[in-house]
């Protein structure tokens, strides 16, 4: 399991696609349009190190699709970032946006790079350095990136006001996910991880007439695994298990997520954790005989290799791309119901879609209003995405990754013939 395969996530991308263009009956011709990305600009950031000498690191933005609107997607600073796997990110936006009917295209943004290794100030040079590459071809109405996997607020500002030194806009809007002081919301932080559990327990409900007392293992327990387990265990879920890149814990009675928060946060992993009844491996997690499965750390963790030792009945994808096409078809047909990444996760980006019509109507919604908003939309969007699934195709032969893609890929089909572009 790593990040190092990423042109891997890409032809998944294309795999899945592929799927639903012959599902919806749509042409070569439409799936070519769909597949390749607009516009990929590459970045050579120079980085003065503290010890004085100048490091280059390599970096990537992805605009795949501008249909709907504004190409809106993450940031991510990661050692095994490609161009690929920036591509396949990007256009997992676009499906999850117009899913979400959200006023997006797709984009995705990546620097290879340990972000861990570097100190605060190298920090702030890359993030700076990496906006003045990228400046021209962002904006409000143009290209909104946010954080994702090892970004975060603070490097949000940072990117915020590198746009407002270059162009002399000091726009809010041009970057969602910033600290509450500079327009952001506090439910961003909360916002995935919240959806992913809110897509869980409404799949729940319609599995098993509710979540209360199902075992729950989550893979990852950074900012989406954290609030996933959280508040799933708020739900009355009992979370069993959870990992990080260092392995895991398990606890037939369930564990206390935010003591277990607390413990990674002081001594950098929840393996340390001295309650759970024993440590486990990722891969030991993926295979526990839960109810509830949650991958929400990387891509491409069940595979057809893994796939037939899978028991958990329900996974919902907290990460993108962590069930590769193959093993979708192959659980799905056992019927394990898999809720899909680009409706699953989608929490993050509707949170900054609010986010980003705060600023532009100068500050009115409120965090109470925000979080209400985000709940009903998470709702919405899983039970579309279901009574889909269930009057227009046939579960059993097509998944619910079908039904969320076919959908969504409408969509963007659609927008695009009324452009004149397809
Ligand atoms: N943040 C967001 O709003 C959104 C994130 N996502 C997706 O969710 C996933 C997780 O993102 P996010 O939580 O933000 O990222 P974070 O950086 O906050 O956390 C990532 C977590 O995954 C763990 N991890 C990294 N490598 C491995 C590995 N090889 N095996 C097991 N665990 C590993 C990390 O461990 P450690 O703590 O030890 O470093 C950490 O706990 C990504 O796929 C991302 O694209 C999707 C939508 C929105
Ligand atoms: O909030 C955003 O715009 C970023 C979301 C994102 O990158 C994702 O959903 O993978």
């Amino acid at each position: 399991m790593s990040f190092t395969d990423s042109r891997r996530l890409l032809v998944e991308a294309e795999k899945i696609l592929r799927r639903a263009v012959e599902l919806l009956g749509y042409s070569e011709d439409v799936y070519n349009a769909l597949r390749f990305p607009e516009r990929v600009i590459q970045v050579k950031i120079p980085v003065r190190m503290d010890d004085g000498r100048v490091k280059v690191f390599i970096g990537w933005r992805s605009q795949h699709n501008s249909a709907l609107g504004p190409y809106k997607g993450g940031i991510r600073f990661h050692p095994a970032v490609t161009m690929e796997e920036v591509i396949a990110l990007s256009m997992m936006m676009t499906w999850k946006n117009a899913l979400a009917e959200l006023p997006y295209g797709g984009g995705k943004g990546g620097v290879k790079v340990d972000p861990h290794a570097l100190s605060k100030r190298e920090l702030e040079e890359l993030s700076r350095g990496y906006i003045r590459g990228i400046y021209k071809y962002i904006g409000p109405d143009a290209d909104i990136p946010a954080p994702d996997v090892y970004t975060n607020p603070q490097i949000m500002a940072w990117m915020m006001d590198e746009y407002y030194r270059l162009t002399g806009e000091n726009k809010l809007g041009v970057i969602t996910g910033k600290p509450k002081l500079l327009g952001g919301f506090e439910t961003r932080i909360i916002a995935t991880g919240f959806g992913v559990a809110i897509a869980a327990r409404e799949t729940a409900k319609k599995m098993w007439g509710g979540i209360e007392g199902r075992t729950v293992a989550i893979q990852g327990y950074g900012n989406v695994g954290y609030y996933a387990a959280k508040f799933l265990h708020e739900m009355g879920a009992t979370v069993v298990a959870v990992s990080d890149s260092r392995g895991g814990i398990y606890s037939s009675k369930g564990l206390n997520p935010d003591e277990v928060k607390q413990v990674k946060s002081k001594t950098g992993s929840v393996i340390n954790y001295e309650k759970a009844e024993k440590r486990i491996t990722n891969e030991e997690l993926l295979e526990l005989d839960v109810d509830i499965l949650i991958p929400a750390a990387i891509e491409d963790v069940i595979t057809e290799e893994n796939a037939p030792r899978i028991k958990a009945k329900l996974i919902v994808e907290g990460a993108n791309g962590p069930v590769t096409a193959a093993a979708d078809e192959y659980l799905s047909q056992r019927g394990v119901v898999i809720v899909p990444d680009i409706l699953a996760n989608a929490g993050g980006v509707i949170m900054s879609h609010i986010e980003w019509v705060d600023n532009r109507i100068g500050g009115w919604i409120s965090e109470e209003e925000a979080r209400r908003r985000l709940e009903e939309k998470m709702v919405r969007s899983t039970l579309a995405v279901w009574e889909f699934w269930h009057s227009e195709l046939e579960p059993g032969k097509h998944s619910m990754r079908d039904a969320a893609y076919s959908l969504a890929v409408k969509r963007v089909v659609e927008a695009m013939q009324l452009r004149g572009l397809l």
